[in-house]
Order: C-alpha cells, then structure tokens, then sequence
C-alpha cells in the first residue's frame, strides 16, 4: 500500500484521470467452497457426491446417474475451490483477501456468499468479515491514517432496515446526486477498535431475521450487507492544505439461501418469505447471466432491491468476489448444479475498479477554478442556437419515438404492471425451483417495460466525501435512480408522456361544469385539441394564455410554425370528418391518410375511434364498423389521469350514452352533421387564430408564435386523456 499526500497529489489526479478513462477491467473472481457433510446429514444416511480433485475442478461422482447430460466436472481456471477441509482462513487468503483489503487503496470492493440454504454462507461470511477487519486494523496501525466506518443493512420482502436500529423503520434508496444511489438514514458508527466491531457484529446478527426451516435450524431470511467505509490518508501529510484522502467502502453480502418449498418443508409464513427470497436472488442470477454475456440490452437491477443497491459491484467501479458455497449432499444435487452454473456465469462478469480519492478543500478549490475558466471560455465562444431544420429534425425525432411505443406497446404488459423476463414463469413455480440459471422463474412487479439497457456502465468515480456524512446515508456509486429506475427512452411510459394530454391549470370542476355536470367525466369522453398561445388571436377564449418561463424554450420560431400548424389543423379536419362521415366503406379510412403524416394522430385515432364509434353509433356508426375497431387498449397507458382537465377544449366533448356534447353549454346533443358544423367552427376560430398571429408577427408585435414543440406534438385526440 502506497502512501498519498502532498506532491503526489498532481500524480494521483493525473491516474485518476487515466483511470476515469480507462478504468481496470476485471473479471468477478468467484471461489467455491464445498462443505463437509453436516451431522444431520450423516444421521440421514446421506451421501457426498462432489469433490474438489484439484484447487480448479470440482467433480460430481455418483455413478448411478452416469447417463445424466449434466456436466461431472466444474473447472473455474484461475479461480478456486475449496474441499470440505479447508477452514475459513484459507478460503479468506486464497479465496476473497486480495479484493477485501484493496478498500484500503481506495478501491470500492464487495465479498458475496452465495448458495442454497444451509450450504455455508454465514459460516463463510463471518469468518471473511473477521479476518478482513482484522487486516484493516493492521495496515491502520502502520502507515497511514485512518477512519473506519460500520454500517449494516437487511432486505428482507424487499424492504431496506437499518440492522443498528432498533426501529423497524423501512428504508428508502434514494439517487444523491454526487455519491450516486444511496439508502437514507442508515446509522453509521465510526469504529473504535476490535472489541467494537464485535460488539456491532453482535448487534446485527441479534437483529437480523433468521427462521428455522428443515434444512437450518438458524436459517437468515434476509439479505444482510454489512458496509465497512474506510477513509485514509498519508500521516505525514495530515491536516495539511495539500493533503488528499482515499475514501472507499467494503461490503460483506451474506445472503439468504435459495430454497425448495419441498426440501425445506417451511410454515406459511417461512414459504412466503422463501419466495421473496428466491426471486431477489432469480434477479441477481438474471443481471448476472446478462451481464456475462457482455451488458447487451437492458439490464434488470431495478426489479430488486438487492441488485439495485449492489449494482456498482456487479457492474461497476468496484472489485469483486463471489464465494460459492456448496452441499456435497445426494439429495441437494439440483441446487449445488444451479450455483455451479451460477458461479460460471459470475466468473464472465467484469468490473471496472478505480481509486477513489477526495480533495482536500484547498486542493478542491484549485480544480474548481480551473473548471470554471474552461467554462468561461467555453462561454466566450457559444454554440450558435438552434435553426428551423433543427426544430424539424426534433418533430421527426418525436414522430420516431411516438411510432417506437406503439410498436412496443402490448396490453399484457401493462396490465398490473407486471413485466416477465425472457424465462419467467409463475411465482408458484418460483418456489419450487428457483436457482436455476438456465429456467429460471418468476415474474416481477415492475413499473418500466425497457428493452434496452439502462446504463449499466458506471464509470463515474466513486468521489465520496465521507468525512461529510451528515444524513448518514449509505451510499453506492453508480447512475441515478431515475435511470436505474428504468426512465429510460425506450420505457412505453416514457413516450406516453410524449403523446398523453397536456397539463392543466385548471381544476377538473371547471371542466365538468362545462359539461353540464356530467358526474365527474366519469364516463365522458373528449374530443380536443389545445393550443397555448400569447397572441391577441380571435379566439381568446379558447385559447390558453397560460405560458411559463422554460416553455419559451421550446417555442418554434417564425413561419415553420405556422406552416407545420396548418398541416395539423388539414389532418385534424380530414380526420373528425372520417369519423363522422357515415359512408366510409373501410373502418379505417383515415389511416392511410395518416400514417403519412404525424403518427402522433394515427396513435390517437387508433385509441379515439373506439369511443367515438361507441359514442354516436346510435346516430350512424353501423355495427359492422364498431365491432371492427381496435379495443381502446391505448388508454391503460394512461392510468390515473384526472377526468376533465386539460386547458381549453376546442373541439367536442362526448358522454356515454351516445350523446356527443360540444364544448359550449347551449347545445347538449349533436348529430353528424352537427358535429361537422362544431367542427368546421373550431377550425375555423383556429385558421383565424393563426391568421391573427401571423399578422402580429409581421407588424413585429411578437417575437414567436408561443405555440411549443411540445405542445404542438402533444394536440391530443381521444377520452379521458
Ligand atoms: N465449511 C463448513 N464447515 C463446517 N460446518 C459448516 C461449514 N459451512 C457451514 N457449516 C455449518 O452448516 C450449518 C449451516 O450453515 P449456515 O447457516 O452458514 O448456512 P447458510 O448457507 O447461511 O444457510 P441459510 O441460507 O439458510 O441462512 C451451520 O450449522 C454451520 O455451522
């Protein structure tokens, strides 16, 4: 271990740059261990049927089942295993010590135990977490100045508890903006010495939520990650202007064991928890299968809290080690085959590692500066703003998007928010058998349906000022939580929001009163079209005047404006008189029509027809052609929407019981005919509208149009938006 401080501070900026670049890939080191045969097991008269042949295979020999296609033997290269003999300490130094300890480099690290239930990991981690302390404490007492920071976590049924709490408060990952996804509020005690670290070992283990099952008298039913924050910096330099700190956590992940409902022959309340259990862990062996096959496509860590607090370690700026732990027993073969194949996924997965160091304030300041003088002349010579073309290429771009969700959209995938991987099942099954990395099951809560990757590259460097913990947060580099959140592009509700109804200020009351009380729009439908606009335009009324400061961004300047309005306002015209029109001969006339143009009004007409079919069918809609109209599959996308609001409605409003209403009280019923005329009025109030503003805009009486990009895409046809 290097010393750092004063002089070399140019000299660990100038790696930590190369780093940022090219930070060190390196690939999980995974380790097995097989444990011996317990007593219970020996009482059962069970048989070992694995054996380590050497420090890199691991063989199966039950010759009764030489036909099986299963592999015998398990070779993990450069990675260990370790026979049933092997005591902790030599799995430590063989096995997990090189990336403990390099926390103390300023190196963020990570240790799992992974397996079935009963197979060693608390037996293993406590050992790993001992002798890692143990050798921290060292290196504390020689060169380097240190402070040593204890945290520890449970998730259990998906919930975050803090184990030093004695409160069962729930708590909550949070996106920090500089320290990346963090757990609110967790307690973090700075280290004294050794007597203290057992003492808070104790304390967690008490706390933790352990059940007995068959298989373990003392089985954990919960994940626990025990964090170790250690920031450290050169003695001599210490206090001085120039001085930098390392900062780097170690965490200690002993998870709750895989089960089968069948083997562990658990209560209720033991089997549900097995089943949370098991499906965190089908969603770390799934981020960890698609992170072997090289980050392709979407990564799933946001299904579970477990892979979304320890996403920096499975794909991130840390190093990391897995150990593997095995029953050599007959009747577990299933499971000890499952973590085998897990364990050859997990030895593909490569990590990015990078030294994380902290400025001392002055050396802070230094870097700042000479940020903010790039800056300024980047100032000095600014982007040229945005041209017409740029705008059109931004419609074009929306278009793209609009048409990708409607691809992508399926009703069954929004419903109840449920998204099912590549290979999942049900969650009975999830029970049965849920380690297995090649069929696994199950089927996640999830509130995204992204196909592509969220960002699994976190590459930032783990700049964490933790003298500074005021809220006490434990923290975990990595991307934001809106991204790991799954907001990303390709998410359907991403693209609702760029289709779905524009924002009201008005309360939904107004809107209702309107409509001459219908009961809260409950089944009401809206026909409309709104427009901002900040002229003198003729149609004042029906025009919002409502504008804000960052919309003035977005507005599009001068004549394309108007242009691309009237090209809107033909296809609107052409498209209500398709749906009034009683002698179409193919449902869907309209759509050849549209799908030329903006498929923004082929998404809504899709959605729109339904109801207006539905709505004035009584008047000429035939059966033939309402039967043929898609479902209105397009509004569950938009759950939750208030009835009524939206700025003001400039075409027609229509109800359940086939009366079409139009936006002015006077009239309560409209025919097809009618409903032309409201229409053909409304378009006109718009042309002369736009007429108005483009008058204006030629006396120089206003710089823009105030009609936005946004807005502009978001003119929204169909019920309850
Ligand atoms: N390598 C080993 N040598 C001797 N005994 C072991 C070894 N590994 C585990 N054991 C014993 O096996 C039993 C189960 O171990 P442990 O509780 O660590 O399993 P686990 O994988 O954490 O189980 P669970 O997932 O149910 O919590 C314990 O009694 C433990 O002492």
């Amino acid at each position: 271990m290097g010393a750092i401080g004063g002089e070399e501070l140019k000299q660990v900026e100038k790696e930590q740059k190369a780093q940022m670049a090219g930070a060190r890939e390196e690939r999980i080191l995974v380790v097995v261990r097989l444990r011996p045969l317990s007593d219970k097991e020996i009482i059962a008269n069970e048989v070992a049927d694995w054996e380590c042949i050497n420090d890199n295979t691991i063989l199966y020999r039950n010759t009764l089942r030489e036909g099986s296609t299963f592999p015998s033997a398990y070779t993990f290269g450069t990675d260990r295993v370790f026979r049933g003999d092997c005591l902790t300490k030599q799995v430590y130094e063989e096995g997990a010590k090189e990336v403990a300890v390099s926390v103390v480099n300023g190196i963020n690290s990570t240790i799992f135990a992974y397996g079935q239930t009963s197979s060693g990991k608390t037996y293993t981690m406590t050992g790993i977490t001992e002798y890692t302390v143990a050798d921290i404490f060292d290196y504390i007492n020689r060169e380097r100045a240190f402070v040593l920071k204890f945290s520890a976590i449970e998730i259990s049924n998906e919930a975050i508890r803090d184990l030093l709490s004695s409160e069962n408060t729930q708590l909550k990952p949070r996106d920090d903006p500089e320290r990346g996804l963090i757990v609110e509020k967790v307690i973090e005690e700075v280290l004294r010495d050794w007597n203290h670290l057992k003492e808070l070992l104790s304390i967690c283990e008490a706390q933790r939520k352990i059940g007995e099952t068959s298989l373990n008298e003392r089985s954990s039913r919960s994940h626990r990650i025990i964090r170790l924050t250690i920031e450290s910096s050169a003695r001599e330099f210490l206090g001085k202007e120039n001085s930098t700190t390392l900062a780097a956590s170690v965490n200690f992940v002993d998870l709750a064991g895989s089960e089968q409902a069948s083997q562990s022959l658990s209560t209720e309340a033991r089997l549900k928890e097995g089943c949370h259990i098991n499906r965190s862990l089908l969603t770390l062996s799934t981020v960890i299968r698609k992170l072997s096959k090289g980050r392709q496509g979407h990564i799933n860590y946001r299904d579970s809290k477990l892979t979304l607090i320890l996403q920096p370690c499975l794909g991130g700026n840390a190093r990391t080690a897995i150990i593997c732990t095995l029953s050599p027993a007959r009747s577990h073969v299933e499971q000890t085959r499952n973590t085998l194949l897990f364990a050859c996924c997990a030895k593909e997965v490569a990590t990015k590692a990078q030294v994380n160091v902290v400025m001392s304030d002055k050396a802070l300041v230094k870097h700042l500066q000479r940020e903010v003088a790039r800056l300024e002349s980047e100032l000095k010579s600014p982007v040229p703003p945005p041209s017409n073309s740029d705008y059109a290429a931004l419609l074009r771009r929306k278009d793209l998007q609009i048409q990708k969700a409607r691809i992508n959209y399926h009703p069954n995938q929004l419903e109840g928010d449920a998204w099912e991987d590549d290979y999942s099942a049900s969650e009975s099954s999830c029970l049965a058998d849920s380690n297995r990395l090649d069929v696994h099951v199950g089927k996640f809560n999830s509130i995204h349906c992204s196909n592509t990757e969220s960002g699994s590259n976190i590459e930032q460097p783990y700049h964490q000022p933790l003298n500074n913990h005021e809220d006490h947060s434990m923290s975990v580099s990595g991307q934001s939580l809106d991204e790991t959140l799954g907001e990303t592009a390709d998410d359907p509700d991403e693209y609702c929001k760029e289709v779905q109804c524009i924002e009201t200020e008005e309360p939904a009351g107004d809107y209702n009163s309107d409509s001459r009380g219908l009961p809260n729009g409950e089944s009401e439908g809206t026909l409309a079209l709104t427009l901002y606009g900040d002229g003198d335009g003729t149609d004042q009324e029906a025009m919002s005047t409502s504008m804000n400061g960052d919309r003035e961004a977005n507005h599009i300047q001068n004549g394309i404006a108007f242009d691309l309005l009237e090209q809107r306002l033909h296809h609107i015209q052409n498209t209500i008189y398709s749906f009034v029109s009683p002698d179409k001969s193919s449902p869907y006339p309209q759509l050849a029509d549209l799908s030329s143009s903006r498929s923004l009004n082929l998404n809504r007409s899709l959605s729109c027809r339904a109801d207006v079919m539905r709505g004035t069918s009584s008047h000429y809609a035939d059966q033939k052609h309402f039967e043929s109209t898609p479902p209105n599959g397009w509004e569950k996308i938009f759950p939750g929407r208030p009835h009524g609001y939206g700025k003001k409605f400039l075409l027609l409003n229509y109800g359940a019981n086939n009366e079409v209403l139009s936006r002015n009280n006077s009239q309560s019923s409209l025919g097809s005919a009618s409903i032309k005329s409201a229409v053909d009025e409304d378009i006109t109030s718009i042309q002369s509208f736009v007429a108005g503003l483009k008058k204006q805009l030629a006396n120089g009486q206003v710089q823009s149009t105030g009609l936005e990009v946004d807005e502009y895409e978001r003119c929204r046809i169909g019920p309850n938006a």
